[in-house]
């Protein structure tokens, strides 16, 4: 039979199952009782994952190893290796592969305004869907908080169902896409701050089975408000896009969103000017109603590069598709396929 020591160097070689490290390194072998009149021993052992198949194996090794030693009877007791032990041992290697911890080759592209009503989601919904005619696999996360309107721009009417705890979300024109509007009935108005944004917020990068995805563009709460930058501080380090209108003020006010996103560790490539001009179908003729230049010196100011200026309009009404999305094919459709080659090339 053997002694106490003994023992640790027989079972003290044998791996946790899922450290693969030896019980003697982990410390897993936390008590021994040798009851020599009944050649007994008993053992508690902690192991990082308990009441697994694993442990079963483990057990039976180590009934074996030790009824082989002399012992008649074997009597073992598991219990879980306290938390800072396994850490120490687990690498960030061993981390499944999220959004948030950055293993995914996931693109993030976030897009931004000064103020609401400019274009944002009307800018995002479109890229992505330009992004994804160019065969990019897209998703898109609809943070604005206040105004979320994605699904309706996408003309989604259904719901993102649930897969075990995991939530699938909504495909349309080629896009994954989860809004805060989802989670909110009848279209009241949100007013989440502090942990139960960010919660929900983190949940839509961690708890959503996204398909693979290469870029995943990030709608943002319009301004530089409180919101605006606690979606800024939560989203994972992101390529941005600014949108304004033409208007001089506009581009003012978004200059100052550029600056929050810089502070935010945020990179911006671009400028995208909306409601730029209106052009006549009848003469071919350009209206500049909300003033001139304000694209071009937002871009100046941010020391980056006016990418497009999209005229007024609206997707064709007799093409049948619902929402926001103009087709492939429309004059502004083929604009945003410009906007989406230039997102490509210009990625850092
Ligand atoms: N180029 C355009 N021509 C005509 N209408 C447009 C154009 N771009 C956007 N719109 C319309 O303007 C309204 C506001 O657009 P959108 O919701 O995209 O702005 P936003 O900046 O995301 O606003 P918010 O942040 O407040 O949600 C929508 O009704 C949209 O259809």
């Amino acid at each position: 039979m053997l002694t106490k020591e003994q023992v640790i160097e027989q079972i003290g070689v044998l791996k946790d199952p899922f450290l693969a490290i030896p019980l003697a390194e982990t410390s897993g072998i936390e008590e021994i009782v040798i009851k020599e009149e009944k050649q007994h021993v008993s053992l508690k052992i902690a192991l990082a994952k308990v009441n697994t198949k694993e442990q079963m194996d483990l057990q039976q090794e180590i009934v074996a190893k030790l009824k082989q030693h002399g012992f008649q009877t074997v009597g073992l007791r598991f219990a879980q290796l306290p938390e800072e032990v396994i850490k120490r041992y687990k690498s960030v290697d061993d981390e499944a592969p999220t959004l948030l911890n950055g293993k995914l080759k996931t693109k993030f592209l976030a897009i931004a305004s000064g103020k609401g009503g400019v274009g944002k989601s009307t800018v995002t919904v479109n890229t992505a869907v330009a992004l994804a005619r160019l065969g990019k696999k897209v998703g898109i996360i609809d943070a604005d908080i206040y105004g979320f309107s994605v699904p309706d721009m996408m003309g989604v009417t259904k719901r993102p169902t649930l897969r075990g705890n995991r939530i699938v979300p909504v495909t349309a024109h080629g896009v994954q896409m989860i809004s805060m509007g989802f989670f909110v009935e009848d279209n009241e108005p949100v007013i989440w701050r502090g942990p139960r944004l960010g919660k929900m917020l983190k949940s839509f990068f961690t708890e959503v089975e996204w398909d693979e995805l290469d870029y995943l563009l990030l709608d943002l709460p319009p301004g530089t408000g409180d919101m605006a930058l606690a979606v800024h501080t939560i989203i994972p380090s992101s390529q941005e896009l600014i949108i304004t209108t033409p208007h001089p003020t506009a581009a003012f006010v978004a200059a100052r969103a550029g600056q929050m996103a810089r502070n935010t560790n945020h990179h911006i490539i671009g400028v995208i000017e909306n409601m730029s001009y209106f052009e006549s179908k009848v003469t071919n003729q350009r209206e500049y109603i909300f003033g001139q230049g304000g694209g071009e010196k937002l871009a100046a100011e941010l020391k980056t590069k006016l990418i497009a200026q999209l005229p007024l309009g609206q997707p064709d009404e007799e093409s049948g598709v619902r929402g926001s999305v103009y087709q492939a094919d429309h004059p502004i459709g083929k604009r945003y396929e410009e906007i989406a080659s230039y997102v490509i090339d210009n990625f850092m």
